[in-house]
């Protein structure tokens, strides 16, 4: 099958090409770039120089023609202009951006920009590839989830749907490598700004606030899920590691919660429960899909704590977006994707 990505030059995409790159039932047809069209892929990323590709413009007729799947890589507002012809011409879409995440009036209040029509938005499911398999499969639209969002649903969602945690008290503080801010060229993300350094940005007023509570609503129990995030950024290149806190409900138990997690991930090859009293590393799972989790319950106070670490670029960007497209073409869910951490 036939693929065209969008955003060519950001990490997204230098991600995506990695992976399809060694995907069996796929080709990468065209990489489509809005600033370096004629340029050779090499040029962009010389890791990926034994690839012969030429970054081309935009223009969705050829695509449309050429492709049957499109990975838009690029920030928020692009694929909402873009994506429109070509799934109208049966092209199928997955979007690594927040366009067709939220509702319409959230999307305009955390993102500032204007959001896609009502009924290109109906015709997209969110892409958290473990609990929405059965609609990512019949989709024209996958809404690939944010990098934060995937770590902290992976980790919440079994306990939120049992209903063992006290709704109005989740925190989660979610801390990541700088790769998470992409590849263009900005102040914070220089190395003088983040090597030796660790500080909290956007504290209760990151877009990804959104996107957690509506999914702890639309797949937990109760309504009205309300989430205090604050992301941090640490001096290293890729990973998040999430640390969740909430109150626990009466009469749950440690042993309880890690049953619920087996129970909803027992079919899923890229989540991994650690043994007790071992805690996710970035490390241990970067350049792969995985996703590694952990929880104590404290006695003391009558909190959970969860941990889950995934490598941003990979299952909290490229390698769900194409755990995505293996779920909608019917493949294994694991083509392409089967890759040991790259360790220490
Ligand atoms: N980095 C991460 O960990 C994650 C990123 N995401 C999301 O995925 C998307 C891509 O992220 P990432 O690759 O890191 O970002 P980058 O900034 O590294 O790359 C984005 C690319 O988009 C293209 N682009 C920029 N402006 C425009 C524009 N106005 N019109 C069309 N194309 C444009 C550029 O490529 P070109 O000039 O070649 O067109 C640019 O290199 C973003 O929406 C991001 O929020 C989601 C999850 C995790
Ligand atoms: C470290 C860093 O800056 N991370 C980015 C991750 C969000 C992202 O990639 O954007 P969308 O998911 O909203 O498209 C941020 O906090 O904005």
């Amino acid at each position: 099958m036939n693929v065209a990505v969008v955003g060519a030059t950001g990490y997204g995409s230098g991600e995506l090409v990695r992976i399809l790159n060694r995907h069996p039932h796929v080709t990468i047809r065209s990489l489509v770039s809005s600033s370096q069209a004629g340029e050779r892929l090499v040029a962009v990323f010389p890791h990926l120089a034994h690839l012969d590709q030429t970054l081309e413009e935009w223009d969705a007729d050829r695509l449309a023609e050429q492709v049957d799947a499109v990975f838009f890589a690029a920030p928020a507002g692009v694929s909402s202009r873009q994506m429109p012809p070509l799934v109208e011409r049966g092209v199928v879409a997955i979007d690594l951006a927040g366009d067709f995440r939220l509702e319409p009036e959230e999307y305009q209040q955390w993102y500032g920009k204007e959001a896609p029509a009502a009924t290109w938005l109906e015709r997209a499911q969110y892409g958290l590839s473990e609990w929405n398999a059965a609609a990512i499969a019949e989709a024209d639209i996958i809404a690939n989830p944010g990098c934060y969002p995937t770590a902290a649903l992976l980790a919440l969602l079994p306990l939120v749907q049992a209903g063992a945690l006290d709704q109005s008290s989740i925190m989660v503080d979610g801390k990541s490598g700088i790769s998470g801010a992409g590849r263009g060229l900005k102040l914070s993300s220089l190395y003088s700004e983040v090597e030796g350094n660790v500080f909290p940005y956007k504290a209760g007023v990151h877009q990804h606030t959104p996107e957690m509570e509506r999914f702890l609503q639309m797949w937990g129990t109760g309504d009205d899920w309300r989430v205090l995030f604050t992301p941090q950024i640490v001096p290293m290149s890729r990973g998040i590691l999430i640390t969740a806190y909430s109150r626990l409900r009466a009469g749950w138990t440690a042993q309880d919660l890690r049953d619920r997690w087996r129970a909803a991930y027992e079919e899923a090859p890229f989540v991994r429960l650690l043994e007790e009293g071992r805690w996710p590393r970035t490390k241990e799972v970067q350049g792969s899909n995985y996703c590694d989790l952990q929880l104590h319950v404290d006695d003391r106070t009558g909190y959970v704590v969860v941990a889950a670490a995934i490598d941003n670029l990979v299952k909290g960007a490229a390698g769900q977006a194409v755990q995505n497209l293996n779920i909608r073409m019917g493949w294994p869910e694991t083509a392409g994707l089967v890759a040991d951490p790259l360790f220490p």
